[in-house]
């Protein structure tokens, strides 16, 4: 690879859009990947994130745009380019009655064509069952696997050919806390040793926030935010809930100063509070404030605007009065 080629992000999307029919689903979609990135793609049911992927796997044409992986434009990519992408479906595409093992050998050769002096392709068999926790099912037939193991077998298969880009659709569904652990771990080793691109979907933004260098969340088919965990959770750092009981009365008020509004409250109120409570805002508050943004049609994500703690006190002194 030239210093050119490496330079180069894995993934460009610019201005993408879609329609089936005459419902638009993209509207101007644009990001990029860096080569061994892992990006995470969030947003509600129906958001366009599948769309996305299939996209860019070459599984769907687009209406409109650029979108270049590894280069190439899915629309065009020849089987060499697709040798150098890995995917894992939504959707499970049965094998029932092949053994484990053998099914994984037997999809593994047809990448050996493309193997590299850089990239031996396929994996080996035993390695690829460790890594993803799959050895004691080695002889079973697929059709004997449990769910959580044919999502297990789902991961294997689209890594067996040791992609360069690897697509994973809600990966973890299905999966016990532990799996989803192991994979979590799998997901590191892949970008972290082996360079591999990872641009993931997941509806569990502890997923996300643990597993993606960067978060990108889409909602009605538009980009709401294109962060790092750090930057979601530093704009998550100025919001909070605070919760007290005053005169067997619950009061609930946000803030971005709780320290602030506290002191406020106790001098105000002083030994009368009772049962307080400070809740961080989490980073699905802030996913849930972009998106309803997003949804209610307004511009500009980010948090909503928050009670400011002087009204709150006056509010908690009007109510006492
Ligand atoms: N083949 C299709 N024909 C018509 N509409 C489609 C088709 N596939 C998806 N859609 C619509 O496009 C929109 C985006 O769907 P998509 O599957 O990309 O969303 P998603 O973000 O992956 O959702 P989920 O989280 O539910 O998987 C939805 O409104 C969906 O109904």
């Amino acid at each position: 690879m030239s210093a050119d080629t490496a330079a180069e992000p894995a993934i460009e999307v610019t201005d993408l859009r879609m329609s089936y029919g005459s419902t638009i689903v993209l509207h101007g979609v644009t990001f990029r990947v860096a080569r061994g990135e892992v990006v995470a793609l969030l947003g509600p049911n129906g958001a366009g994130k599948t769309t996305t992927i299939e996209i860019l796997e070459g599984f769907r044409m687009r209406s409109a745009g650029e979108v270049r992986v590894l280069g190439t434009d899915p629309a065009h990519g020849h089987e060499s380019w697709r040798a150098r992408l890995g995917v894992v479906l939504q959707s499970w595409r049965d094998h029932a009655k092949w053994p484990v093992r053998e099914f994984l050998a037997h999809y593994g050769s047809l990448y050996a064509p493309y193997s590299t002096e850089r990239i031996t392709r396929p994996r080996d068999v035993d390695e690829l069952l460790e890594a993803v926790g799959l050895t004691e099912q080695a002889g079973r037939r697929v059709g004997q696997l449990s769910g959580g193991q044919r999502r297990r077998l789902d991961v294997a298969i689209g890594i067996v050919g040791r992609p360069e880009v690897l697509f994973l659709d809600e990966p973890t569904v299905g999966f016990d806390p532990e799996a989803r652990q192991e994979f979590h771990a799998l997901v590191r080793r892949l970008a972290e040793v082996e360079d591999t691109t990872i641009l993931l979907t997941t509806h569990d933004l502890d997923e996300a926030e643990r597993l993606a260098d960067r978060i990108v969340i889409l909602a009605r088919g538009r980009i709401v935010a294109d962060a790092t965990p750090e930057e979601l959770a530093r704009q998550v750092e100025t919001g909070a809930e605070v919760r007290w009981i005053r005169d067997g009365e619950r009061f609930t008020t946000s803030t971005r100063t709780p320290t602030r509004f506290v002191r406020e409250l106790f001098a105000a109120h002083g030994a009368d509070v009772d049962k307080l409570e400070v809740r961080r805002a989490t980073l699905e508050d802030t996913y849930l404030a972009m998106v309803h943004a997003a949804e209610s049609g307004r511009d500009g994500a980010g948090l909503p605007e928050l009670g400011a703690p002087r009204a709150a006190v006056e509010r908690v002194a009007e109510v006492s009065s």
